[in-house]
């Protein structure tokens, strides 16, 4: 289904939840719904499914506004995060329940229930309550209920957020094999920034009721439009005077600014590995912590701490060590623009704007 927002807006009380957003969805797509707490996605969720009023905007389905159209008649499907399962009902019964509604023959039931059955993999549990099954299970047994229908849109609300991590990583990526395979339009909320880059197609970051950026998870961590966004999506050091570092001198021209600087745009080496001389600042090791499969490095620049990681040996660098250190880009942001820019001293010299 394609799908068109346009303006929409909600007040609870005094309290504006969701500011004027705007958006269009493609048929067939993922769509992650990110952003703290809060900010207005299940708002939004809940105005697409008719389950709260919009006081202004249009929500327009194939092109048909649907404001007006109660739930039952969007042609939507609902998974939550908390499974909300018939507890008294079987799988089988709880995945035929919305064709009863609908006054399905049996064997109509049966057909669509079965199929749905094998097309989540919980043949032979048709016999099982919720309470005898896994998280997982159980999160899958609601996708198959919420598919019987054959809606055309899927909402899903924080579907994997009551599972164990090590599931939640399984049932992230069946739930994106999934969707791709029926090619039902499918909006996810989620607060977890992972979660939307791993599973999504598309991002829209939701803060403070405003819709901040839309668009590929690799389009919005290369492109972060506002520093709210640069420092939901992926990881950063917030710097604010920049120009101190070499190769970004220019940055001083732009007042009020912030930097975000990313750890991959970040190189640290001892005075041997580096051949870009120029570009190179002196920095001092602080801290190392040991991450698995690879090291959290902290290092002072001045009186800028920045930090990065690298994959190396245990003693490779050492607190308290002289090292060199190169910083490729930043992003740049004031209160009304922001900027991609690349270290002078190494690359092309013009901030891009963004
Ligand atoms: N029915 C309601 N009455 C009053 N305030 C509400 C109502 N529903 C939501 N809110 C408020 O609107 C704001 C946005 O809530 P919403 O649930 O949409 O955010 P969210 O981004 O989904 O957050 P979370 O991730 O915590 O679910 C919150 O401050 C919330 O307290």
């Amino acid at each position: 289904m394609h799908i068109e927002v346009n303006q929409l807006d909600k007040h609870f009380g005094d309290f504006h939840a969701v500011h004027d957003v705007s958006f269009k969805i493609e048929k067939g797509r993922l769509i992650g719904l990110l952003g703290p707490s809060g900010g207005g996605k299940t708002s939004i969720l809940r105005m697409l499914a008719g389950l709260e009023t919009p006081d202004a905007g249009d929500i327009l389905f194939h092109g048909k506004r649907v404001n007006d159209l109660p739930p039952q008649e969007r042609g939507i499907g609902f998974v939550f995060q908390n499974y909300a399962l018939f507890k008294h009902m079987t799988v089988y019964d709880n995945i035929a329940f919305g064709l009863k509604v609908k006054k399905q023959s049996k064997d109509q039931i049966r057909e669509r229930v079965m199929s749905l059955v094998e097309l989540t993999g919980l043949k032979g549990f048709e016999h099982r309550y919720p309470n005898q099954l896994s998280g997982g299970q159980r999160q899958r047994v609601a996708f198959a209920r919420a598919l019987a229908p054959e809606p055309q849109l899927l909402l899903l609300d924080e579907p994997f957020a009551a599972i164990d991590a090590k599931i939640r990583q399984e049932l992230r990526t069946w739930l994106k094999d999934m969707i791709e395979r029926l090619g039902i339009t499918s909006i996810f909320v989620t607060h977890d920034q992972d979660e939307a880059i791993e599973v999504a197609d598309e991002i829209m970051i939701i803060n403070k009721g405003r819709l901040e950026q839309k668009g590929t998870p690799w389009d919005i961590y290369k492109n972060p439009h506002t520093q709210f966004v640069a420092s939901f999506i992926g990881e950063s050091t917030i710097v604010s005077e920049v120009h101190k570092l070499k190769g970004f001198e220019d940055a001083a021209l732009w007042s009020n600014t912030k930097a975000l600087i990313r750890p991959e745009y970040i190189e640290v080496g001892k005075s041997d590995e580096f051949s870009i001389i120029s570009a190179t600042e002196s920095g001092r090791i602080k801290n190392i912590h040991f991450r698995g499969s690879e090291w959290m490095i902290e290092v002072q620049v001045g009186d800028v701490t920045l930090i990065t990681y690298r994959s190396l040996e245990k003693d490779a660098l050492q607190p308290g060590e002289e090292v060199n250190v190169l910083v490729h880009r930043a992003y740049l942001f004031n209160d009304t623009d922001s900027w991609i820019i690349e270290n002078k001293l190494k690359e092309d010299p013009m901030p891009v704007h963004i």
